[in-house]
């Protein structure tokens, strides 16, 4: 379980986050929404142990955060960059079994697991840039879940990929929560799919000092589907309370 208490955090005098207090239990899918600027990378990076001086206290499973938990992976917008060149594909997903000292035939065998799980078994011996943007983030996302985390914090993920290769990964990554079960923290200002991914929605208020303005469950039937889901009225009402929290305009009944 990851638990937030009261986190603030300022960079020199400028306060970015005021008094953040959540309970993500685990195998919960959280997404986080907000205007841009309001402070959601820097609450995820508080949480991944990289930007460690913060008020308040963070823990995961009980233990405070205080650096980069070993349970916990995370993967930004920038595939490009956080992708090694001259390694290949399976080497790049294999890079945090080398780092934990796995045997070389162990670490290709999980490796070519978790390509295959991605779609990406035909490219294994591939270098990052012959692959397209898509391709590029699903290696990312293989090498995040090489070591079976219980904690994903997703940056904006599929923030620069066209829209349908960004709901490929949507289904893919309800795919892997439903299969894997880990807790997942993900970043958007997309609202629509904050609402299609996640099983909870935070809206945080726009900074200086952003807080939670809105805390919604999402309670929508059966499996996801990108056509029928998004029609659902339940969708539709969701996304639109999602919505006014992130504009701050309140509803037209009051309510
Ligand atoms: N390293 C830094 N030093 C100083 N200020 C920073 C730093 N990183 C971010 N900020 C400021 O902190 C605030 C929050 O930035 P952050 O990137 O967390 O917001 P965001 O909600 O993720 O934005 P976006 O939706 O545009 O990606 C912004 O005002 C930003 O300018």
């Amino acid at each position: 379980m990851l638990r937030l208490d009261a986190v603030g955090r300022y960079y020199g005098d400028h306060q970015v986050l005021h008094d953040i207090t959540l309970t993500v239990p685990d195998g919960q899918l959280l997404c986080v929404v907000g205007p841009s600027g309001c402070g959601k990378s820097t609450l995820l990076r508080t949480i991944a142990g990289l930007l460690p001086a913060y008020d308040g206290t963070i823990t995961l499973d009980g233990t405070p955060v205080r650096g980069v938990p070993d349970n916990l992976a995370v993967v930004f917008q920038d595939y490009a960059r956080s992708l090694y060149p001259w390694l290949t594909v399976r080497e790049n997903v294999a890079l945090p079994l080398r780092r934990r000292g796995l045997p070389r035939a162990e670490r290709r065998a999980e490796a070519d697991r978790i390509l295959a799980r991605v779609g990406l078994t035909d490219t294994a011996r591939r270098h990052p840039w012959q692959l397209s943007g898509g391709m590029q983030q699903r290696v990312a996302i293989a090498r995040a879940l090489v070591c079976r985390p219980s904690l994903l914090l997703m940056d904006e993920p599929f923030g620069s990929l066209d829209a349908q290769t960004r709901e490929d990964l949507e289904d893919l990554l309800l795919e892997v929560h439903r299969t894997d079960g880990a807790t997942i923290v993900f970043v958007t200002h997309d609202i629509d799919e904050s609402v299609y991914l996640g099983d909870r929605v935070v809206v945080l208020s726009p900074g200086p000092g952003a807080k939670v303005v809105l805390d919604l469950p999402v309670q929508l039937p059966g499996t996801r589907d990108q056509i029928t889901t998004r029609g659902l009225a339940e969708f539709v009402a969701l996304r639109s309370e999602v919505g006014r929290a992130v504009r701050n305009r309140p509803s037209p009944s009051g309510v």
